[in-house]
């Protein structure tokens, strides 16, 4: 974990002596309680210390040894869960610092899930013991090739036999191939396949099925399907770690037993009965995953920040015209307002994410008892935050690769291969813009309901305030008056409730709605993006109303909040202009009390990215050590890779030797 052993020095000692607040209460505000610091410590380093989990050379490895090393690790993580007998909270923090992406995810992430919330009792009854023991490792097969984003075009079939009680699933075309499902390529021995159920010559849409794909026996294709894997993906590691496969079917027959059958039934006759629930439950499984996600972009974006903030503490360039030190690279105003509202973003994200699965848990609740009214609610709010913090997260951590320099590109500095890995993140579970479209129809619609005196409810409420909304005026004269989030709170709401209605109106001067829907979709997605901020900065807020124990915790969260929350002031800030809910010189007033935060927050910056009590092994960073001892670290790290292995290279004899031989009898013509 940290450095710190005896005769180690911690070359940031400096930088946490200058923090005003205590670290140790700021790591429970940040995990959630101190039950989840110390489960999360324990499982760190049981990670850390066990040398089958070592990811050092992970970007060196060729995808085969890659997949074979994930396989292993994999393996390896279950025979602990088991020989520890640990909790179900401690087995998936486990598998997070074993941190190397692979068909657990899915299995864990979407398979289970999927059977949970579509299949009967009876049908989880016998499918989810087999999967809590890995006796059948599953996956997740919706996308195909033609189609990802719209579920309803997907073209695989399962057409119901009433001879033999059974569903005959096929792939007619090429396109309808299931292509990207991760753990397909290779491990997964059943899936649960999204396709068109077809019975009595009707297609009744898309549906769930489970189906086997490989032998118990001999982990071997079943007859009639065709699998492997899609190929090498984007970066060095990263995601190569993952068999996202190809899936095709000639003709395979299931038992009808074998459809997810919770939401609507085949009978043996080949009825088909469609529960009195809405059809949307089916995307169940996606908007479980997608507020998972949100929790995922906190932990993504907090490794970036902790890796640019602890190396740009370290990191010295120029120094005074006078003479003396070298300024440390943290120290520039420029380093600071690229840095620190991605700092700030982190926690946004983690306390919308801990807020997220509580909305999450209680939608559940509802629908169990029939209760579907917070459906949308729950779509629009997993849809848009998975959106806009994936979004902000992969872009956050390409900026951190920035603020290290040149350094920051090295695999070495841990970030290239955390933006590869992350960055797909963009278009899973939904593509952003696809997302956020959602988003912008539902907010559409709200505001048509205005004028019939609708209330809207839940994270919309506030746009029935729209009387006052629409015309009150940002009362900020100073520069600390950003500091009252009263009034951050208003102009937030007020942008966001204006540009919707300003998009609507609009929408509603074309010739049809469809078509100005259509023609305004670049504003839609603008409209989403306001509404979903309005969302976050909304929850810090609340976040830092509660009572927060700890000596300084509670300032340092609000400098937080304020931070992120003028920082989108000022980056949006034509927003705010154009929809008139602020003057040009408030919003120079709002960047005045930026620098200010920023100064604040100067000195607690490492401290804050201590905060997240990430293990060295985590982080996989030589720019981020615990202890900032970052260049022999670096130097040492170079010599590890194939290339040194030898000092004259492979290549030498065949293509360097002529070469120069050549270029030397040339010269002495
Ligand atoms: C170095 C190491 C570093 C490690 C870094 C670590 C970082 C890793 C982080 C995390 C790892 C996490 C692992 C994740 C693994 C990812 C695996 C990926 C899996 C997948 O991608 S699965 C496939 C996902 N596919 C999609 O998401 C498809 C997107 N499309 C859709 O969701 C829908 O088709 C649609 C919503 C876009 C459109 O649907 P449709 O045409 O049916 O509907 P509409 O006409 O638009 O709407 C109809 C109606 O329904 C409502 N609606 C739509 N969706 C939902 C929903 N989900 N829930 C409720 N209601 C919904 C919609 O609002 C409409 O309502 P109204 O009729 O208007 O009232
Ligand atoms: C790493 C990774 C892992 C994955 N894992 C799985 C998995 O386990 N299981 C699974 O089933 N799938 C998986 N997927 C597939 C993933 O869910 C889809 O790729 C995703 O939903 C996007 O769909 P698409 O590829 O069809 O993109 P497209 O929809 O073809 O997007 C292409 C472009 O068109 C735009 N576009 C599309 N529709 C619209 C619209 N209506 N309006 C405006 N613009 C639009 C998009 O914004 C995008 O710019 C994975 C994908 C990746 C990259």
């Amino acid at each position: 974990m940290e450095a710190g052993g005896a005769g180690e020095v911690d070359h940031l000692a400096g930088e946490r002596a200058t923090a005003q607040f205590d670290v140790d209460h700021m790591k429970v505000a940040w995990a959630g309680s101190r039950h989840a610091v110390d489960v999360a410590d324990r499982m760190a380093r049981l990670v850390a210390s066990d040398p089958v989990f070592r990811k050092d050379n992970r970007t060196m490895l060729p995808r085969k040894e890659l997949f074979k090393d994930t396989l292993r690790k994999a393996a390896h993580a279950w025979k602990r869960i088991v020989e520890l007998r640990l909790t179900e909270e401690e087995a998936n923090l486990l598998r997070l610092y074993v941190d190397q992406p692979g068909y657990v995810d899915l299995h864990w992430g979407m398979f289970v899930p999927a059977i949970k919330g579509q299949g009967t009792e009876e049908q989880q009854k016998k499918w989810l013991p087999l999967a809590y023991k890995f006796q059948i490792i599953g996956c997740y097969a919706q996308t195909e090739l033609g189609h990802g984003s719209n579920v309803q075009g997907l073209e695989t079939t399962a057409t119901f036999d009433p001879k033999t009680d059974e569903f005959v699933m096929h792939s007619p075309t090429l396109t309808s191939s299931k292509w990207w499902p991760g753990g397909l390529g290779k491990a997964s021995t059943h899936a649960v396949v999204y396709a068109r159920l077809i019975t009595e010559g009707k297609d009744y849409g898309i549906h769930g099925f489970i189906v086997q794909l490989r032998s118990l026996e001999d982990h071997s294709p079943l007859p009639g399907v065709t699998l492997g894997d899609i190929g090498g993906k984007f970066g060095s590691g990263a995601y190569n770690s993952m068999d996202n496969g190809v899936l095709r079917f000639d003709h395979v027959r299931i038992p009808r037993d074998q459809m997810l059958m919770r939401l609507s039934q085949v009978t043996k006759e080949g009825k088909y009965v469609h529960s009195n629930v809405p059809k949307q439950l089916l995307y169940g499984t996606m908007v479980f995953v997608r507020q998972t996600i949100v929790a995922d972009a906190s932990k993504a974006l907090s490794r970036a920040t902790c890796i640019a903030v602890r190396y740009s503490a370290m990191r010295k360039q120029f120094g005074p015209q006078t003479g003396g030190p070298e300024t440390q690279v943290l120290n520039y105003k420029t380093q600071q307002s690229r840095l620190f509202p991605l700092l700030a973003s982190a926690y946004a994200f983690r306390f919308v994410g801990e807020w997220l699965k509580w909305l999450y848990t209680d939608v559940t609740h509802k629908l169990e008892a029939k209760d579907f009214s917070t459906l949308q609610e729950a779509h629009a709010c997993t849809a848009g935050l998975k959106a806009v913090t994936t979004s902000a997260t992969a872009d956050g951590i390409e900026e951190c690769r920035k603020l290290c320099g040149g350094h920051g590109y090295l695999n070495s500095s841990g970030l290239p291969e955390l933006f590869a890995t992350y960055v797909p993140a963009c278009t899973y579970e939904g593509d952003n813009v696809v997302l956020l479209l959602q988003v912008a129809r539902i907010l559409m619609k709200t505001v048509s309901q205005l004028a019939s005196g609708k209330q809207p409810v839940g994270t919309m409420a506030y746009m029935g305030n729209v009387q006052y909304l629409m015309q009150c005026k940002c009362g900020v004269n100073t520069a600390e008056d950003w500091l009252s989030p009263a009034a951050i709170r208003e102009v937030f709401e007020a942008r966001a409730l204006r540009m919707a209605v300003n998009c609507a109106q609009n929408i509603n001067r074309a010739p049809s709605q469809e078509e100005g829907l259509y023609e305004l979709s670049p504003d839609l997605l603008e409209v989403a993006v306001a509404h979903i901020q309005l969302i976050i900065v909304t929850k810090f807020i609340e976040k830092v109303e509660q009572d927060i124990p700890g000596e300084g915790v509670k300032e340092q969260l609000r400098n937080l909040c304020n931070v992120y929350a003028l920082y989108l002031v000022h980056k949006h800030l034509g927003d705010f202009l154009s929809t008139g809910c602020m003057t040009a010189r408030q919003g120079a007033l709002a960047n005045q009390q930026l620098g200010k935060l920023y100064a604040q927050l100067r000195p607690n910056a490492v401290a804050l990215v201590d905060a997240f009590n990430y293990t060295d092994h985590y982080l996989g960073s030589v720019l981020g050590r615990y202890d900032g001892n970052v260049y022999p670290a670096l130097y040492d790290e170079a010599w590890k890779d194939p290339l040194n292995d030898s000092p004259v290279p492979d290549g030498y004899r065949e293509h360097l030797r002529p070469l120069l031989k050549q270029q030397l009898k040339l010269s002495r013509l």
